[in-house]
This record gives C-alpha cells, sequence and structure tokens, in this order.
C-alpha cells in the first residue's frame, strides 16, 4: 500500500495543523525530516522538522502510531506543528517529496476500513460527525461511531442464523414428525426480528430532523407577525417586513441552533383566498410546507380574530404533529378569546419585543424528539440495506407457511446479507460454523 499524507485540520490561523502521514514509509520520512533516529510509539516527541536544504522550517511534536495500533492500522506519524497557512503546507510539500502522495478525499478513513479497524457504519458516522451542524446530531453520531449500530447489525444476524439452524432441523426431521412447536417458534422469532427492523426504520424516519434540521413552519394569515418571528429567531433582518398584508410571497428557509438541535425554520405567505396569480402560488407553498414540517408555529394577532383566522385553524386542527399558537403582539394588549385554542399549546409573545416564551417551548418539544434514546439509522445505504432485509423476511414468511422450507431458507439467507451489507459483507462460512456450535442435533 502507498504511503499517503495529508494535512487533517482546516486551512486557515489558528494554534495547532497537524499532517498525518500513513503509510509503510511513514516512519523513514519523520527520520528524514527530523534528523531523529529513535520514536518510540504513541510517544510526543518535540522535534525540529528541517527543509531539503536542512533549512529549519517549524519545531513540532511529532507522534509515531506503529503498525497496527493506528487510525488506519498502517503505520501513522502526526506532525503536530504551529498553525497558520504556510507552515502545514510547507511541512507537507517536504513529506511528499520522500516516496508517498497526497492522500484522496477520506482515504485514511478508507484505510482503517480495509484494514478492519472500523466497519462501514463507523465510516459513515466519522464523515457525518464531521459536518453535523448540531450537539444532538454529534451525540447520536458519537454512539454510532462506537458501534451502537454496528452491535444492532449483530443481533439481528445471530438472530437469523438461529433461524436458519432451527429451520435446517425442520428440514432434515420433517418426515419424522418434529412437534409443531419448532414452527411455531421459528414464526415467533420472525416476528420479533420484523418488529425489531420496522421500528428502526420508523425511528429513522421520525428522527431524520436530528442532521438535516428540524422542520418548523411558521403560518397564519396574512401580516400577523410571521416574518417578524423568523427575523427575530435569526437576529437579523432576514425576511422583509411591513403593514402591508401580503407581504411575504415566498417561503424562505433558514437553519439555526434552539439549544443543543438544529432547526431548519421556514417562513411563508400569509394565507388568504389571494386573487393575485403570485400570490396564489405561495400560499399554496405555505400549505405544503405544514404537510412538510415537524412543528407547525401558527401564529395569531393578539387583537383581532377573524374568519382567515379561523381557516387556519382548521387547517392545523387535526394535525398528527406538535403545532404551537403563537399569540403575537401582546404588546398591544390581548383582545381575543383564548378559547378558540383549548387543547392546544399556546405562547403568548411580541416579535417587537420579546420571543423567549416561543423559544422555549420550542426546546421542549426539541428535547422530547430526542429523549428517546433508539439509535437510528443515518444513511440511505443503511435503511434500503434495512429495506431490503424487511422485504427478504416477507417473502420467507410466505415460504414458512407454505411449508415450502428450502425457500424460506433462501430468502433468510437473503436477509443475513442485506443486513450485514451495513458494516461488512455476509460469510457464509461463519454461519455454518455458528450453526453447528450453538445447536445440537442430538441424534
Ligand atoms: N491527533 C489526532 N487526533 C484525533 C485523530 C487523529 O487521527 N489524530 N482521530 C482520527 O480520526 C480521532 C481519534 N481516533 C483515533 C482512533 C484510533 C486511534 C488508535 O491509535 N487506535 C489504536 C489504539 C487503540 C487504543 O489505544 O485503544 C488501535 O485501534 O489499535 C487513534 C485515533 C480524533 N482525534
Ligand atoms: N405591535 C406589534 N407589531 C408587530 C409585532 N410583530 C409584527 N408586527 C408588525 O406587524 C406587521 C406585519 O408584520 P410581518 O412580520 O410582515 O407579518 P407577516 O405575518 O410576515 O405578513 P405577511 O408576510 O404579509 O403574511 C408589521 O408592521 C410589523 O412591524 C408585534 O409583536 N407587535
Ligand atoms: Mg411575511
Amino acid at each position: 500500500m502507498e504511503t499517503i499524507a495529508a494535512i487533517a485540520t482546516p486551512n486557515g490561523v489558528g494554534a495547532i495543523s497537524i499532517v498525518r502521514v500513513s503509510g509503510d514509509n511513514a516512519l523513514e520520512i519523520a527520520k528524514k525530516l527530523t534528523k531523529k533516529d529513535d520514536f518510540p510509539p504513541r510517544v510526543a516527541k518535540l522535534c525540529k522538522v528541517y527543509d531539503s536544504n536542512d533549512e529549519l522550517v517549524d519545531i513540532a511534536l511529532v507522534i509515531y502510531f506503529k503498525a497496527p495500533n493506528s487510525f488506519t492500522g498502517e503505520d501513522i506519524v502526526e506532525f503536530q506543528c504551529h498553525g497558520g497557512v504556510v507552515v502545514s503546507k510547507f511541512i507537507l510539500e517536504e513529506v511528499l517529496k520522500h516516496n508517498c502522495r497526497l492522500a484522496n478525499p477520506g482515504e485514511f478513513t478508507k484505510r482503517a476500513l480495509l484494514n478492519g479497524k472500523i466497519d462501514a457504519s463507523q465510516a459513515e458516522a466519522i464523515a457525518k460527525l464531521i459536518e453535523t451542524r448540531s450537539r444532538e446530531g454529534a451525540k447520536l453520531l458519537s454512539r454510532q461511531l462506537e458501534g451502537e449500530l454496528s452491535k444492532f447489525v449483530e443481533e439481528v444476524r445471530e438472530k437469523l442464523i438461529e433461524i436458519m439452524a432451527y429451520n435446517e432441523v425442520f428440514i432434515d426431521y420433517a418426515e419424522e414428525d418434529l412437534p409443531e412447536s419448532l414452527g411455531k417458534d421459528i414464526e415467533e422469532r420472525l416476528k420479533n426480528i420484523e418488529a425489531l427492523l420496522k421500528k428502526t426504520l420508523e425511528a429513522s424516519k421520525r428522527r431524520e430532523g436530528i442532521l438535516s434540521g428540524y422542520k418548523v413552519a411558521i403560518v397564519g394569515k396574512p401580516n400577523v407577525g410571521k416574518s417578524s418571528i423568523l427575523n427575530k429567531l435569526l437576529n437579523k433582518q432576514r425576511a422583509i417586513v411591513s403593514d402591508i398584508a401580503g407581504t411575504t410571497r415566498d417561503t424562505i428557509e433558514e437553519d439555526i441552533q434552539i439549544g443543543s438541535h438544529l432547526i431548519r425554520i421556514i417562513d411563508t405567505a400569509g394565507i388568504r383566498a389571494a386573487k393575485d396569480e403570485i400570490e396564489k402560488i405561495g400560499v399554496e407553498r405555505s400549505k405544503e410546507s405544514i404537510k412538510k414540517a415537524d412543528i407547525v408555529l401558527a401564529v395569531f394577532d393578539a387583537s383581532e380574530f377573524n374568519k382567515e383566522d379561523e381557516e387556519i385553524l382548521d387547517l392545523i386542527k387535526n394535525l398528527d404533529k406538535n403545532v404551537i399558537i403563537v399569540i403575537n403582539k401582546v404588546d398591544k394588549g390581548i383582545k381575543i378569546n383564548l378559547n378558540y385554542f383549548k387543547n392546544f399549546k399556546i405562547v403568548k409573545i411580541s416579535a417587537k419585543e420579546d420571543i423567549t416564551p416561543l423559544i422555549e417551548k420550542l426546546k421542549e418539544i426539541l428535547d422530547s424528539f430526542s429523549s428517546e434514546d433508539e439509535h437510528i439509522l443515518i444513511s440511505t445505504r443503511q435503511i434500503s440495506a434495512v429495506q431490503k432485509a424487511l422485504n427478504s423476511i416477507y417473502e420467507a414468511k410466505e415460504f414458512l407457511k407454505t411449508g415450502e422450507l428450502e425457500l424460506f431458507s433462501y430468502h433468510i439467507q437473503d436477509a443475513i446479507r442485506f443486513i450485514s451489507e451495513i458494516t461488512k459483507p455476509f460469510e457464509y462460512d461463519e454461519m455454518l460454523d455458528k450453526m453447528f456450535s450453538s445447536f445440537c442435533v442430538g441424534k
């Protein structure tokens, strides 16, 4: 395997920068650049680093990770040098003069994967952890990096392999009147796995927003202060605000942090029976936003409740999602009857003065989303693997019903293959070993 190198830290001014080198020549390169000979593994050693003209480049910490005990499983050398945009580039250039090439994107992680240091789900977790913009996302991804999903896959796999083992016995002994309970047992076990997979898929769908941002739509009739609320949440004049009804004509989306959560906030056009063609399209988009949202902020003016507000109330009345009734403009006094909103969560705010009650309520709902400590799937690759495994189980079940056990077995094998794809390719030998070690035929 070729030796690779790259700067691991972002390009900019900072205290420290890291140049990482992985592969057989890493140690040799460290020796050449530092003119030192002795690098005990995993020791941070302060070294002068020289260029090819023997001129001093930096005084840096150099750490040698001896294979296989490194991130990639290969020999790694890290030059932890002074930060800024020059030194690390300089060192990288010197490194590249010695039998080593620039790493491709993700190549260190790829090598960690190929060398069995991490599995595919952990590699995906690393990629997303680097990109995530919320603490909740980071918490979830660090758990997947730790191997939570890998463990789940292993569990499901073992359960399916046990079913295969039971089924083999079933096939071998079918003639000799095996107790019916064995068939029932297989059915029961399968049901259990199906429920596990379904639950994981549902949780993944429900909690998709943890990484991409939960969608929060601000809706209401024109002029109630929706855009003012958006601006206040963003702390800047993002949307045009005016006292002309119908100011916002298109939806406006922005990402913000609320506590440890990321949300995508969507300001919408005021909903009314619009005559203008463009406004009509805007109103349609507003209604679409309600459908897509995880949380709906239905905004009303504290001083007025009319037919248009009733229509808003109709739109949100039977929604199977979180709705917050936002009574805005309370600085002018509350003149409307709050009984209209019985059984809803209500907050009273003034977008002109203070929206803290709204932020608190949002936090409360978002916290409730993540208090469920389920593991979830974080990529379409993972989701499709579970979906395919589930489909194979459905097909297998049909053959269990008709007693076509060879075909049943065939589809269970498929399910095992698909679920294993999340972490690694399935090895048939391993399953056979497992079958005979965990199952005593006793004949
Ligand atoms: N300086 C530095 N910080 C870093 C990294 C890095 O590569 N360099 N990482 C890069 O992503 C992350 C840490 N990930 C790492 C994962 C494994 C090993 C490692 O040496 N593994 C050995 C020993 C394990 C042990 O001692 O428990 C091994 O797996 O055999 C190092 C870093 C975050 N911080
Ligand atoms: N007194 C008072 N006025 C407010 C408050 N919030 C918004 N306004 C005013 O209400 C008017 C409408 O505000 P917008 O934020 O543009 O309302 P909107 O709901 O986005 O309106 P459309 O985009 O037309 O649907 C503006 O003149 C705002 O200054 C508030 O809390 N108190
Ligand atoms: Mg507006």
